[in-house]
């Protein structure tokens, strides 16, 4: 028992941080060796067993990640992109592996986390779940079938306290559809459309986000030319699904070099 990796949650009162607290409880592969949350909340310093609602189970939440990830084989982090920056530094010197579920990333903050993953394992996905990804790998090879008469536009609903658009998810989808188009999506990129915006240019990749109520996650990929279209949808109902790939992927991570990884990585999906 004691020689399971020990697995640290970050952001543990969070939607995603309790689901990963259940997740690594339920796992025989594991144990919960800690669990951190932001200087001043309200669980800090309590057992994450009795915040929870439940029977204390001897972890402290505490808001020290450097003490908290000296006892980590792993840091599994959704939390906030200032958070998770901060967290690959901490996680690389303690040698865990740092499993990143955060999303709203800039390219400067993904530069830092490769810095970090030349130290540790980083492995960082906008959706964890198995569905996604393999959507991923559709819509990469529907896009290399189709020319640019098929417009692709990503869709995507979140509930109504997501702060980032568009969704981690939905910039996955994008990529995977410039990659098989064989272009870079910072170059077709259409997203945030307001007012006169003109006409839609031809090889754009476009972007919606609905917001709204208790919605866990929905994204379509459109192929709409004239005469026809293809829409192939992934529908969230339920968070485990996230959990349970981080879960998959902090496990995994434990005998990998140092690196930056994915979900293909991790569930085998080559090309
Ligand atoms: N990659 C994936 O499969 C998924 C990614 N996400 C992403 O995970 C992130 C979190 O989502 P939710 O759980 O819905 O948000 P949430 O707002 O419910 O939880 C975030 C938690 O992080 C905590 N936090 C923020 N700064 C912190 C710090 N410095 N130290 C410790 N804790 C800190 C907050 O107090 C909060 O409890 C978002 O970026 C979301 O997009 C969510 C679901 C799936
Ligand atoms: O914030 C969320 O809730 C989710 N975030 C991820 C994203 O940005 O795609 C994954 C999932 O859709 C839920």
């Amino acid at each position: 028992m004691t020689d399971l990796p020990g697995i640290v949650v970050t952001g543990g009162s969070g939607r995603m941080g309790q689901m990963l607290i259940n997740a690594v409880k339920a796992s025989e592969a594991c144990k919960l060796v800690g669990v951190l949350e932001r200087s001043g909340h309200d669980w800090i310093g309590q057992d994450v067993g009795v915040t929870m609602g439940g029977a204390a189970i001897g972890v402290t939440v505490s808001d020290d990640p450097v003490e908290t990830f000296a006892k980590a084989q792993a840091v599994i982090d959704f939390t906030a992109p200032a958070a998770t920056i901060g967290f690959a530094e901490l996680a690389a010197q303690a040698r865990a592996v740092h499993v990143i579920g955060t999303t709203g990333l800039t390219e400067d903050d993904i530069a830092h986390l490769d810095a970090a993953a030349r130290h540790a394992v980083i492995v960082r996905a906008g959706n964890m779940s198995l569905g996604v990804n393999l959507l991923a790998k559709l819509t990469k090879k529907v896009a290399a079938a189709l020319d640019e008469d098929f417009d692709i536009e990503i869709t995507e609903a979140h509930h109504h306290h997501k702060v980032d658009a568009p969704s981690g998810t939905a910039l996955m989808l994008g990529e995977a559809a410039a990659e098989g188009r064989g272009v870079s999506l910072k170059d077709v990129s259409d997203s945030g459309r307001d007012g006169i915006t003109g006409a839609r240019q031809r090889g754009d990749i476009g972007f919606s986000a609905i917001r709204g109520g208790d919605i866990v996650g929905e994204h379509d990929v459109l192929f709409a030319a004239a005469g026809e279209r293809i829409k192939l949808t992934h529908i969230a109902t339920d968070r485990a699904i996230f959990a349970r790939g981080a879960l998959k992927a902090a496990l995994w991570g434990q005998d990998k070099k140092p690196g930056s990884y994915d979900m293909f990585d991790v569930l085998g999906l080559g090309d």
